[in-house]
């Protein structure tokens, strides 16, 4: 206890600096910085603030909770679909992946921020999540890659995060009731009352979030992975497949994989007409990630039905969905969904047991689909369905996430799969 307060209390020798120059990226050292105001010090005890007086924030859920909080990042006013992610690491990625849209994504980890942020980890040109709601906000960093500060990072963005909430009840409030919604507010003349109101106004199914992540117009993708973090020499030196990818709100670590693979990547926006991009000619159609319901984007199921059987596909996630629909099946909203870097899914194919990273509410049912289309990944946890196949039309999908980042890279051999699915097509031509 002792130590504890000895430290608190001496806050100069522990922080270089309340607002730090950046670091760069070529720096090795690490620099231990201050995030949060430093305690305040009164001189004549010798003891710091306790942390736990300055509530500023309240997390008002449809189910009548409050959950009373300190806030980081933002302030303002912001509604959301609450849902809990299992990542150790990572958070950056998440903030970043826009699949989050619309979400508040709770983290279990309970620490979070002691890596900072730095200019390689974003999944995206934005953060399109509607909050960060975590155990322990990390007073200091100690990261050879941080160039900022977390709470500054989300400040700058415009993000809503808070902080010393019980983040464990929550999740358990979730797991039980299933995903809720709800309102995160720094503004103390909104009453609870009112705040419940407002989370008990809106529905996040049967909303289309794509149309607010997607790229306005195409562009062309070349990075690939960095040679220091490629982890996988396999199936890299063939003939560039030109692959146009449907960004549904796709994460730039699916392109880098495919680039890494090889594959000359096009990036074209969610409304992209079906004949303009047969137009272009691909040897292969990805359908990336993307947020919400897919219920919600029947035009985007339309784009998926008229490509199936022209040209190979893959989907990923919402574009595993996307293809659900578009063969005839159905999906459905899951109770509280997978999110996280732990999920344990068996390919059927090869009866290997992937760690796979993953993120959706949704899910595809299995019996819905017509006959000839193959469950190709089984998730572990609760047995849904986590792959589709259907060889006749030269489509492959997964529901989770085999380019990782954040995550485990067991599923990346899915991207040579691809490759491979490209070039018999196009060798049988
Ligand atoms: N990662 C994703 O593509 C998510 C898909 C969809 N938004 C879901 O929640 O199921």
């Amino acid at each position: 206890m002792k130590a504890v307060e000895l430290l608190v209390t001496n806050p100069s020798t522990l922080f270089a600096s309340k607002s730090p120059t950046h670091l760069t990226k070529s720096s090795r050292f690490f620099t231990i910085r201050s995030s949060l105001p430093l305690s305040s010090h009164d001189a004549s005890t010798g003891l710091a603030e306790r942390p736990w007086n300055t509530s500023d924030a309240r997390l008002v859920l449809e189910d009548g909770s409050v959950w009373r909080a300190k806030s980081f990042g933002a302030s303002g006013t912001q509604l959301g679909e609450v849902v809990f992610n299992t990542s150790l690491t990572g958070y950056q990625e998440i903030l970043t992946d826009p699949s989050y849209a619309g979400q508040f994504v709770l983290m279990t980890n309970p620490h979070i921020g002691n890596t900072g942020v730095n200019f390689d980890d974003e999944e995206s040109r934005e953060c399109f999540l509607a909050g960060l709601v975590i155990r322990s906000l990390s007073r200091s960093t100690s990261n050879w890659r941080c160039a900022q500060m977390l709470g500054d990072y989300l400040a700058e963005r415009n993000i809503m995060g808070i902080y010393d909430v019980d983040t464990r009840a929550i999740t358990r409030r979730l797991r039980q009731d299933g995903s809720l919604i709800g309102v995160l507010s720094t503004e103390e003349t909104k009453t609870d009352e009112e705040l419940l109101e407002m989370s008990r106004s809106w529905d996040i199914v049967g909303v289309d979030l794509i149309s607010g992540v997607s790229c306005k117009a195409p562009y062309e993708w070349v990075d690939k992975t960095k040679s220091d973090w490629e982890f996988n020499s396999n199936g890299k030196d063939g003939e560039p497949f030109h692959v146009i990818a449907y960004d549904f709100g796709i994460k730039h670590n699916i392109l880098r994989r495919l680039a890494s693979y090889g594959c000359k990547v096009t990036v074209i926006p969610s409304t992209w007409p079906a004949s303009e991009t047969l137009k272009m000619k691909p040897d292969g159609v990805l359908f990336s990630n993307g947020p919400g319901d897919p219920s919600a984007v029947p035009y985007a199921v339309e784009t998926v039905k008229e490509i199936l059987g022209k040209v190979p596909v893959f989907g990923i996630c919402m574009g595993h969905q996307l293809l659900g629909q578009a063969l005839g099946g159905k999906t459905f909203k899951m109770k509280f969904g997978h999110h996280g870097g732990n999920h344990p899914v068996r390919n059927l194919q090869t009866g290997r047991v992937e760690i796979s990273a993953q993120n959706h509410n949704y899910a595809v049912d299995p019996a819905s689909l017509p006959d000839g289309v193959k469950v190709t990944h089984v998730n572990l946890n609760d047995g849904s369905c986590a792959g589709l196949a259907y060889p006749a039309l030269n489509i492959m999908s997964l529901q989770y996430h085999p380019e990782a980042s954040p995550g485990p890279h067991d599923s990346d051999c899915v991207f040579e799969e691809f490759v491979k699915l490209m070039k018999s097509v196009k060798q049988n031509a």
